[in-house]
């Protein structure tokens, strides 16, 4: 028997294991690195964080993602260049991962298996890209899972999501599964919502409710739009920090709506999106149409920052009505933006907002905590059964598994 496949036997029979999860998103501020320790499997997973790191990315990263990201600066993208990226990611991310292991002095052969989301380069919902030649969902991650399990010589699950479009998903958002099983709780409704580059949440109905009612949707722009905007103004900066400039400006009511117009916004969750469709040339029509091209950089944030809070109370009010009293934790960079807070308490002033570290989950780690509770699953769980399938969240478990030898 292949020696891998032995271990991965004696792996999924044991009481716990040390999985790393990997998670670079939308924003392209670095790789989220998350050192887990799981026992057991499905509702009676235990996590404990053991060790946690953002690895920043370097402006040459990010320039050479960007070159393809969304379908690259001119909606052009190099084949060959993709196709090097592919393993130059995969050869990144390992290298990132075992720079993490040093610093925290953890030999790699201590860590049983590497959960790698890898990096979202394109994100094609059928809904998005109308292709009538192509009736189906896609969606592309780069960073090879064989190149990471080779490098850092730890078995590597990777390229989660199409699965989950294989079974009937849309790829995204993947989160429902981890929640539903780390944040369940027998006392409360709880909505998760992640305010990433793109926003998506998770709806937990209280354990002992109808599970088929659990889901996760993208709501639409998080810190996508607020980061371009701050980038294309003021290039030293990254983004608007503590959300400062956004509260120094006032919302533009005529923009809002402009930008609020677009479909994808009155459909009904669940449904996913990314920076495809929410990118400066959205924003740039949105302006043209409200007649604010020389809107300033304050009032600009002010009102991007709105449209986020704003696109996130309507799903909510789609799916649970017009007063929803549910307790929202916030994870993702924009649970540190104060103005972005604000504005959501003021769209849902019937929902208690906290953020993830009440539950014991760092906001900042939560992503990648999820991929290697999937990992955890896909080794020693079972098919993940909950929405019962209706709610676009299929019954499956999700990785590929990539040997190191
Ligand atoms: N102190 C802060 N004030 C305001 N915004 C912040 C702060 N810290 C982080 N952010 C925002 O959070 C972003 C990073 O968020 P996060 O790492 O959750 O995104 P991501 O995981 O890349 O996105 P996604 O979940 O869509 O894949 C930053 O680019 C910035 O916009
Ligand atoms: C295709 C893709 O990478 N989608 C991401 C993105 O970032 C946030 C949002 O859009 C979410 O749908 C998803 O990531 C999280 C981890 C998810 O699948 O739950």
């Amino acid at each position: 028997m292949n020696k891998h496949l032995a271990r991965l036997h004696f792996l999924a029979q044991q009481p716990s294991r040390r999985i790393i999860g990997l998670m670079s998103g939308t924003s392209l501020d670095g790789l989220d690195v998350a050192l887990c320790k799981l026992e057991g499997h499905g509702l009676a997973t235990k996590l404990t964080l053991e060790h946690f790191a953002t690895v920043p990315y370097t402006d040459d990263v990010r320039h050479r993602i960007r070159e393809v990201f969304a379908g690259g600066p001119n909606g052009q993208v190099d084949l060959e260049y993709l196709t090097l990226l592919n393993p130059w990611l995969g050869l990144l991310h390992a290298d990132m991962v075992l720079a993490c292991l040093r610093e925290w002095q953890i030999p790699a052969t201590e860590v049983d298996l590497l959960a790698s989301h890898g990096q979202t380069v394109y994100h094609a919902p059928q809904h998005q890209h109308q292709r009538p030649d192509f009736p189906l969902n896609a969606t592309l991650q780069l960073g090879d899972g064989d190149h990471v399990a080779v490098r850092t010589g730890i078995i590597t699950l990777s390229d989660f999501r199409q699965k989950h479009i294989a079974a009937g998903g849309e790829g995204a958002p993947l989160a429902a599964y981890g929640d539903y099983l780390l944040l369940s709780s027998p006392k409360e409704e709880r909505l998760l919502l992640n305010l990433g580059g793109i926003a998506n949440f998770t709806y937990l109905p209280r354990i002992g409710q109808d599970t088929s009612t659990a889901f996760s949707t993208d709501t639409g722009p998080g810190n996508t739009l607020l980061d371009a905007t701050v980038r294309a103004h003021r290039p030293s900066l990254a983004y608007d920090e503590d959300g400062k400039l956004a509260a120094a400006g006032q919302v533009h009511t005529g923009l809002l709506q402009a930008l609020l117009a677009h479909p994808f916004f009155t459909a009904a969750p669940p449904k996913t999106t990314g920076p495809e469709l929410f990118h400066a040339e959205y924003l740039r029509q949105a302006q043209m149409q409200s007649g604010t091209e020389q809107l300033g950089l304050q009032d600009l944030l002010a009102t991007l920052t709105e449209l986020s809070a704003a696109s996130v109370a309507q799903a909510v009010t789609q799916a649970f009505g017009r007063h929803p009293s549910l307790t929202v934790y916030a994870s993702g960079g924009g649970a540190h933006n104060p103005s972005l807070q604000a504005a959501l308490q003021r769209y849902l002033p019937y929902c208690r907002l906290s953020t993830t570290e009440q539950l014991g989950i760092l906001p900042d780690a939560k992503e990648a905590v999820l991929f290697a509770v999937l990992a955890n699953e896909a080794v020693a769980g079972e098919p993940l059964s909950i929405g019962a399938g209706r709610q676009r969240v299929p019954a499956v478990t999700m990785g590929k598994i990539s040997l190191p030898g």
